[in-house]
């Protein structure tokens, strides 16, 4: 095994219980926390990705150009990410985050539908930006099939494509055999991005490390999505006692933690009732909050919405769906 490249996230999937109101004075509390603690990558994005800001998604407090610029300007080694799904984001606005200091593009589909980012690879790649393909959702899928769409990136020009386990929903074995199977089948790295709805995203990210993964993803404290993601701080202490510490000062990263990053955060991310159901239904983390606001609105066990949106396999973009399934189980034309 060999020590992963980790790409903190808390700017970006940290960005969906911060509802999107990330100042950029916060931004670059975190960023120069990060680099100083030597997390080479620092993902800054709206939650959903570029152009993310929106009624459908929640809008940001402030501007999301502004705070990949203030990010940048802070770092000294860290190098600034930016996610961009196509449909929500566009080149426009990738163009934009480039010029604001993003030298990284992380490019997520949903994990069937890879085929919608070739156009986003090229131009990436035409401006000199690394390029990183984001299969979301991939706990729906076998690993041929993903080996299939993970093809299609590799195709584009991606440099690394990226196991996602948006719903928290994978075990260690399903970590670890969707890796292997991308790790065998590609020539560039292979990523691992866990959820901690089951409360196993640092064993998840191990059980990737052991099959081969070159990039995991972390959040300080947690902060992301359901209930979040693997905790940056634990991870660099669970891999330096493995002696698989990529350059990280963990010291630095347990005090970012605990006083930088905690202070702003709005609640504590873990695996509460409702994010472990999204974990055990397989649903898209990110749908963690507005389910409870509908279960809130509607008077319904937000469980209960969230295993109906499991049922009928709810994916990325379709948070209108959460409505109309609270909607139906007030009226009661549901089954509860
Ligand atoms: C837009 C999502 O939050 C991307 C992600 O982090 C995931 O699918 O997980
Ligand atoms: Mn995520």
């Amino acid at each position: 095994m060999k020590a992963p490249r980790i790409t903190d996230t808390s700017l970006r999937d940290g960005s969906h219980p911060m509802r999107h109101q990330f100042s950029s004075t916060q931004v670059q509390a975190v960023a120069l926390a990060l680099d100083e603690a030597g997390v080479p990558v620092i993902e800054v994005t709206h939650g959903d990705g570029l152009a993310g800001s929106s009624l459908q998604y929640g809008f940001s407090a402030t501007s999301e150009m502004e705070l990949i610029a203030a990010a940048r300007v802070v770092c000294r080694q860290a190098r600034i990410a930016v996610l961009l799904i196509p449909g929500i984001g566009t080149l426009k606005e990738l163009e934009q985050a480039q010029e604001c200091g993003a030298q990284i593009v992380r490019i997520a589909t949903q994990c069937t539908e890879a085929d919608i980012s070739q156009e986003h690879f090229e131009f990436a790649k035409k401006l000199g930006m690394e390029a990183v393909g984001f299969l979301m959702m991939a706990h729906m899928r076998s690993p041929e099939l993903l080996v299939q769409q993970a093809r299609i990136m590799e195709a584009a020009g991606a440099d690394c494509v990226y196991v996602v386990d948006s719903a928290g929903a994978m075990l260690p074995k399903d970590a670890h055999e969707r890796v292997k199977a991308l790790k065998e089948a590609l020539g560039i790295e292979v990523g691992f991005h866990a959820h901690n709805n089951l409360g196993v995203a640092i064993g998840n990210s191990l059980a990737a490390l052991e099959a081969g993964a070159d990039q995991l993803d972390g959040c300080l404290r947690g902060l992301g999505a359901g209930a979040g993601n693997a905790p940056t701080e634990l991870l660099a202490a669970v891999l330096d006692k493995m002696s698989l510490n990529p350059g990280l000062n963990i010291y630095k990263l347990m005090d970012a933690a605990e006083y930088v990053i905690a202070p702003m955060m709005p609640y504590q991310p873990l695996p509460s009732r409702d994010a472990i159901t999204i974990g055990y239904a397989g649903v898209y983390s990110t749908f963690l909050l507005h389910a409870q606001r509908a279960g809130e609105r509607y008077g319904i066990d937000p469980r209960i919405i969230l295993t109906e949106l499991g049922r009928r396999q709810a994916v990325a973009g379709q948070e209108d769906w959460i409505l109309d399934v609270a909607l139906e189980l007030a009226r009661g034309s549901l089954p509860t």
